[in-house]
């Protein structure tokens, strides 16, 4: 997978080159290439932004400059890209957008500040039949797009073969059984007078099993019980509805 991001600040996406990202990146299963947006600029000021069209506060990003960024590095590479644009205002981020976007050849971020890029860059984009999705990684509003391309990033890149040591534990994560995670403990048994629940040590994998799937059940209905009305009919068995 290609990832190409286009941001003001370059340096914010940094740590995508550390750690797992940057050890998917040396092994050659993703390319990052991240491009200053100015480079795009033609005037002496390198003017990215100007005041919104009907008023209001803050400044809206120019589309002269994104059109010609967007079209330079998609040129970059002939594989067919997914635009990915930041903002409040998307269609949620979910472990299943990312799951989705594991199977696009290639992403391109599109970073906005102020109050966001001029529209008629995703329109323009959306008629030249460029896939494009606006998303939010939740409700609440940065100062740019660029730590929530850090976020989605490493949701996605992680999920692709051979980026996890272990693929089990992407199978076993919050969220993909539409469960959240239980309680995880590990040595000593016993730490500040706290002791690891028993059942744990028990070597009884069916135990095990059972008391896992009951915290999941008992943490998701405490605090995300809207995740558990979105289960499937079947996603629950007769020992669930018994918990
Ligand atoms: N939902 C997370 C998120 C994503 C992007 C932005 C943002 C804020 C200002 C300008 C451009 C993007 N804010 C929040």
């Amino acid at each position: 997978m290609r990832i190409d991001v286009i941001t003001i600040f370059p340096g914010y996406l940094a740590p995508l080159r550390e750690a797992l990202l940057g050890r998917a990146i040396g092994a050659g299963l993703v390319d990052l290439a991240v491009h200053d947006l100015r480079s795009w600029t033609r005037d002496v000021h390198q003017a990215v932004d100007d005041s919104p069209y009907g008023g209001g506060p803050g400044m809206v990003m120019r589309p002269q400059v994104w059109g010609e960024a967007l079209d330079a590095v998609l040129a970059l590479d002939e594989r067919p890209a997914r635009i990915v644009v930041p903002t409040p205002a998307g269609r949620p981020f979910t472990q299943a957008t990312a799951q989705a976007w594991t199977g696009e050849e290639r992403l391109v971020f599109a970073c906005g500040r102020y109050e966001g890029i001029d529209q008629r860059v995703v329109d323009d984009a959306r008629r030249r039949d460029l896939p494009v999705d606006e998303v939010s990684i939740g409700d609440y509003v940065l100062v740019g797009g660029e730590v929530a391309v850090l976020v989605m990033v490493e949701a996605v890149v992680r999920l692709l073969p051979g980026v996890l040591g272990n693929p089990a534990s992407a199978q076993q994560d919050s969220f993909s059984d539409g469960l959240l995670e239980g309680p995880a403990y590990t040595r000593p048994e016993v730490w500040r007078g706290l002791a690891v629940p028993e059942v744990l040590r028990s070597g009884n994998h069916a135990k095990i099993a059972r008391w896992r799937r009951d915290r999941a059940l008992e943490r998701t209905a405490q605090r995300r019980p809207d995740l558990l009305a979105a289960l499937p009919e079947d996603a629950l068995d007769d020992a669930d509805r018994a918990f």
